[in-house]
């Protein structure tokens, strides 16, 4: 080992630290300054979804794409915090998916809040007690989620972000190893997840199903011939080896959070999708008849999914995304056609598409 270019080397990374460190301070002061001088929302989701766009765009290497994302995400997140500290809430316990999502899209600095059901993360965003809920809407392996869908059409919230996170389910315990493992505590719907690897590997123990992937990390901490099914962070949290990782049957099983406030993006990023609840006449060809504006101002539709209006009528309401913004004219225009032909329309918000 040559200990002369070692020595180099770490007081050139030692420069460049201080170097890093006072170009961040100055970003701190800018940030601040725009804080006080920001009409309306403090937290811009369209900005922070082109910053971090700019920058993912930009990398020159060696980091990694997801490793600089990563870093800038916590630097607007600690500059956030100087124009305004947040409180964000999600479906907890600590530990879940729901605070990996959460945490994903603001990064370390806000305020956690962890609520026990999705239907509190909504009264809380919408009593003013918490800034921003981050709630569960789809799985791309178990489908919608039902009540946040119904919540979205009660609650005069609005959609201002969304988060993609891969749901990776790791097998985690105090036991030395696999032989030592003598029951499964998980969530239902990760067992189910997990099922063809644990057949597999652990088939004569018996797996119980528990309130939440956080709850079998806890219960599994106090018990060293248990283990649990849960993501990362639920290993972290309850000091547990992962003693077998991504056992997810399926691995491309993702999550699709919504991030709700009481505003949405206040402007167009330049990737963006915006979200409605509406319902058409029962009569043939509505909703041919619907949906022919999207076509016609060439707006495309990325879901459509309906469900019952809770009239007991064989009603139903139809929850639909679209690429754009409402202020990108098409979209504007495709709305206004849209509202006309609908008998109920719920504008839900636009924002950035999930940035990574
Ligand atoms: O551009 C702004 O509006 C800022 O407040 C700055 C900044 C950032 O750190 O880049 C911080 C918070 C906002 O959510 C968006 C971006």
């Amino acid at each position: 080992m040559d200990e002369s270019e070692l020595l180099a080397l770490r007081r050139r990374i030692d420069a460049i630290d201080e170097e890093i460190l006072k170009l961040l301070s100055e970003r701190g002061r800018c940030a601040r300054r725009v804080g006080e001088l920001k009409q309306g929302a403090i937290y811009r989701p369209e900005r922070e979804a082109q910053v971090l766009r700019r920058i993912a765009a930009l990398n020159p290497g060696p980091l990694p794409e997801s490793a600089v994302r990563t870093i800038f995400r916590e630097i607007m997140s600690a500059c956030l915090a100087l124009e305004q500290p947040l409180k964000v809430a999600y479906l907890g316990p600590a530990g879940t998916f729901s605070e990996a999502a959460a945490r994903k899209h603001f990064g370390s600095a806000p305020q956690f809040v962890s609520l026990a059901s999705i239907d509190e993360v909504f009264r809380e965003v919408e009593a003013g007690n918490i800034d921003y809920g981050v709630v569960p809407i789809e799985n791309s392996v178990e489908g919608m989620v039902g009540v946040t869908h119904d919540l979205l059409l009660l609650h005069p919230l609005q959609i201002c972000g969304e988060v993609m996170l891969r749901i990776h389910q790791h097998l985690m315990s105090l036991a030395p190893s696999l032989a030592a493992v003598k029951r499964v505590y998980s969530h239902a719907q990760s067992l189910a997840q997990c099922h063809e690897w644990l057949s597999r590997h652990l088939p004569d123990v018996p797996y119980v199903p528990v309130a939440s992937n956080a709850e079998a990390a806890r219960l599994a901490a106090q018990d060293p011939d248990a283990a649990a099914i849960a993501g990362e962070a639920a290993a972290e949290r309850y000091g547990l080896t992962v003693l077998a990782a991504n056992i997810e049957d399926d691995p491309n099983n993702t999550t699709r959070f919504l991030v709700i406030a009481k505003h949405d993006a206040a402007g167009p990023s330049g990737r963006d999708k915006t979200s409605l609840v509406c319902s058409a006449p029962n009569k043939p060809g509505a909703m041919h008849r619907l949906l022919e504006p999207l076509a016609h101002y060439g707006v495309s539709m990325t879901k459509l999914q309906s469900r019952p209006a809770k009239s007991g009528l064989w009603e139903y309401v139809f929850y639909i995304d679209v690429e754009g913004h409402r202020l990108d004219e098409p979209v504007r225009q495709a709305l206004a056609a849209l509202e006309e032909r609908a008998t109920f329309l719920k504008l839900l918000g636009s924002y950035p598409a999930a940035a990574w």
